[in-house]
């Protein structure tokens, strides 16, 4: 089946056209959970791909319309290194966009880094549970509004790697692993805290990624990515190169 024939995947001309719907779509969640709630739980992803969303709401036309201070903001999973390393996702996150814009540093909610990546797992674990208000998944309606994820070209999203025990994982929200494909190990959400979404929002461009996404939309679990599922919904926002548009 062609990429585009599967449900709940939008096509953009481009990265920055992806970039500015993910803002418009995050935004419009973030004020009706806020309306509804009074919070809006997010889940940022890491890597290349999000970058320019964050510069985007950090920018003119969204910091001063998104709902920063009842916004709680998560990492769906980060290199296991210094917050200050340029491989971190978090210093990515801040650079882009958290130095930029009115979230109080205590709706920021960042992975741990230590000497023992399973403490520091365990650790964040405690924190997602703290701002939940329970230790029981689903208990108190979604654990996140929207996850954002990405797409490695090894099939991998999160840091839900290839090859590694995490994928495994059932009995926690946070755990960690050692990819054999990618440097530095990693935490990341497990795909129980995945599922416990009202909504994971995919972001996928590039060429590179045409025919991992077309494997993983069709269901082929040997790519991690594939087994992502959300108790809400599950949208693919992806340019036309990843869509196999050459033109
Ligand atoms: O390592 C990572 O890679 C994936 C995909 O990143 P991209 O740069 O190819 O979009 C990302 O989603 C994940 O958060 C990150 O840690």
């Amino acid at each position: 089946m062609a990429v585009t024939d599967h449900a709940g995947v939008d096509v953009y001309a481009d990265g920055e056209a992806v970039a500015r719907a993910a803002a418009e779509f995050l935004t419009d969640r973030a004020l009706e959970a806020i309306e509804e709630r009074g919070t809006f739980r997010l889940a940022l992803s890491g890597g290349s791909t999000p970058k320019r969303l964050y510069q985007i709401l950090a920018g003119p036309d969204y910091r001063d319309r998104f709902p920063w201070t009842s916004v709680q903001l998560f990492f769906g999973d980060e290199r296991f290194v210094p917050h200050d390393d340029e491989r971190s996702n978090v210093h990515m996150a801040r650079l882009a966009m958290l130095d930029e814009v009115p979230i109080p540093a205590a709706n920021v909610h960042v992975p741990p880094f230590g000497d023992d990546a399973a403490a520091a797992a365990a650790a964040y674990q405690d924190e997602l549970v703290r701002v939940y208000g329970s230790d029981e998944l689903n208990a108190r309606g979604a654990l996140f509004d929207v996850v954002l994820l990405g797409l490695g070209e090894n099939g991998h999203t999160a840091s839900l790697f290839p090859r590694t025990s995490v994928l495994d994982v059932t009995d926690a929200w946070v755990s960690w692993c050692t990819p054999d494909d990618a440097p530095n190990d990693r935490l990341t959400l497990t795909y129980p805290a995945i599922d416990s979404s009202a909504c994971v929002l995919f972001l996928v461009v590039g060429a590179g990624k045409h025919e991992v996404l077309g494997r993983v939309l069709d269901g082929d679990t040997s790519q991690p990515a594939a087994r992502i599922t959300s108790r809400g919904e599950i949208l693919w926002f992806i340019d036309r190169a990843a869509a196999g548009d050459a033109s």
